[in-house]
């Protein structure tokens, strides 16, 4: 924990408690060292090929690695040796709050959106529709053992799921180990994952 995390008044409303975690979470998985954040990366890469051909899913959904984000680029690396069809989201360039996806291969441009993470661009023979993706792995913050998801706070993973419930579509989270609570705070919009891979 960092000490500009510590609250100073002992009670704290959710909003405050969520935003204290977010704070922690985001310090902690910062600390990682690079040989942590590596064998994190080789031991999701290797449950989600399991999960995936489980699934036996051809397309499914990704996010490229921010801020002590366990890295994708090698499962996507070996997604795109397997043929498989691997999507990035990019904000929704009018709706605010909501992210749409895009096909990515070797040959996709990049570039920055406004939290300097890299995007595909908007070329809309390349957008992927919800109901399409099989898998969505998401990143995630903070969870706990009920498989709710805390994220960086702008709800983009919470309105993308909100219409997946009763949908085909399987939600998995990518986490380090460090990143797990006893018992997150939700709120009502928030949207348990399916499952969350621990690296
Ligand atoms: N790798 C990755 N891609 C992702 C997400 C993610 O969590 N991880 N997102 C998941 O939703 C969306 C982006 N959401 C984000 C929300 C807030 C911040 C962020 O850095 N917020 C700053 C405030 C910055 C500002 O206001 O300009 C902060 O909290 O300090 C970053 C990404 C879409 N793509
Ligand atoms: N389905 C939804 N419809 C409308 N607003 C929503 C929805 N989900 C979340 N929000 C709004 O988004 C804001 C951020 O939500 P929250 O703090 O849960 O984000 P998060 O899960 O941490 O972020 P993210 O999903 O982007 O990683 C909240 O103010 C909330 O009101």
């Amino acid at each position: 924990m960092t000490d500009s995390c510590l609250a100073t008044k002992p009670t704290r409303n959710i909003t405050q408690q969520r935003q204290q975690i977010r704070c922690q979470m985001r310090a902690k998985r910062q600390q990682l060292s690079a040989e942590q954040q590596q064998q994190a990366a080789e031991n999701i890469c290797r449950q989600a090929l399991a999960l995936i051909a489980q699934r036996n899913a051809k397309t499914v959904a990704l996010y490229l690695a921010f801020n002590g984000e366990i890295s994708t680029a090698l499962l996507i690396e070996k997604l795109w040796q397997a043929g498989k069809t691997v999507c990035l989201p990019r904000l929704h360039p009018f709706t605010a709050g909501h992210l749409l996806f895009f096909r990515y291969d070797r040959h996709s441009l990049l570039q920055p959106n406004q939290f300097a993470i890299p995007e595909p661009e908007l070329d809309l023979t390349r957008l992927v529709t919800k109901n399409e993706l099989e898998i969505i792995f998401t990143p995630l913050v903070a969870f706990d053992r009920q498989g709710n998801r805390l994220g960086m706070g702008g709800g983009f993973y919470d309105r993308t799921l909100q219409h997946l419930q009763r949908r085909n579509t399987i939600t998995v989270g990518l986490a380090h180990q460090c990143q797990q609570v006893e018992q997150l705070p939700i709120e009502h919009w928030d949207v348990p994952l399916n499952q969350i891979l621990v690296g």
